[in-house]
């Protein structure tokens, strides 16, 4: 192979290793299934290849990017009338910062995000050291371009609106001490267009789609498989890669 092949390869600092952090976006309406995607790829990743290469699998969420709000804007959150499901909802700014810096290997640290009171939580603070895989999940990862470029590996879980709107509901209400006719009224009036027009556009992007979520167990093992594939050493010739669009054989 010749230089072109080079030329899909800009984040790699030696065709002899895939990206560290392996760098994958996992987007999706709410309660889609994204956290729980999350957990079985690391749990499953943990089993198999972080005991075996001593690596480690970082999931972080977007939610932890939510900017402060006003004053004004807390108060109609607490009324459901804020609308964290826009662009705008997002420190877009720090979520860059953050990734790129784990890209470079620094050590970041992330506040929980209180969804009672609609804040970050500095005292709950998680240290991110550099990971081997890291998976970033939210329902706006592949919104703003800068930060969906940075991914190696997009996915989109994809499920049902009615088993979303069932689930959130539950969540609202067991986890966040939500009424049902504010965890609907917002529902109707801002989560369910913010995804029709922010999140659903960015399927797009993914490089794998994920129906039914955490249930699609083959979806995940193939996933899974690819990772590992992906990351293990390899004697004779390694596939490198940028995005699963671009993967190509390491020249000899
Ligand atoms: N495949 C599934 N079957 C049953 N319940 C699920 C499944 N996937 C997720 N859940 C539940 O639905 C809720 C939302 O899932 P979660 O993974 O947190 O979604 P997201 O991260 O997309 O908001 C959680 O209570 C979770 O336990
Ligand atoms: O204070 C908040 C912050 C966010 N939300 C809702 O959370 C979801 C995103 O989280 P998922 O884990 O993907 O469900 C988003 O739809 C917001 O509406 C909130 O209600 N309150």
């Amino acid at each position: 192979m010749t230089s072109p092949a080079w030329g899909v390869l800009p984040k790699l600092n030696t065709l002899d290793k895939v990206p560290r952090p392996f760098l994958i976006g996992v987007a999706g309406g709410t309660a889609s299934g994204k956290s729980t995607v999350c957990s079985k790829i690391m749990e499953q990743l943990g089993q198999n290849f972080l005991l075996e290469n001593n690596s480690m699998v970082t999931i972080i969420s977007q939610d932890s990017f939510y900017r402060d709000l006003t004053q004004e804007e807390h108060k109609r959150a607490l009324k459901g009338l804020y609308n964290f499901d826009h662009p705008d909802a997002f420190d877009a700014d720090l979520m860059l910062t953050t990734l790129k810096d784990l890209i470079a290997g620094k050590r970041v640290e992330l506040p929980a995000y209180d969804y009672v009171l609609h804040k970050r939580s500095p005292s709950s603070c998680t240290i991110i050291n550099s990971s081997d895989v890291v998976l970033f999940e939210g329902i706006l990862v592949f919104y703003f371009p800068e930060i969906r470029d940075l991914f190696n590996m997009r996915l989109f879980v994809d499920t049902d609106p009615d088993i979303r709107l069932s689930r959130r509901v539950l969540k609202d209400i067991e986890e966040r001490g939500r009424e049902l006719d504010q965890i609907l009224n917002q529902y109707v009036q801002l989560v369910k267009p913010a995804f029709e027009e922010f999140c659903l556009p960015t399927k797009k992007y993914a490089d794998v789609i994920i129906p039914r979520g955490a249930d699609n167990v083959v979806a995940i093992d193939l996933i899974v498989q690819h990772i590992q594939e992906l990351m293990r050493p390899s004697k004779t010739s390694r596939r490198s890669r940028n995005n699963s669009d671009s993967i190509v054989e390491r020249p000899h």
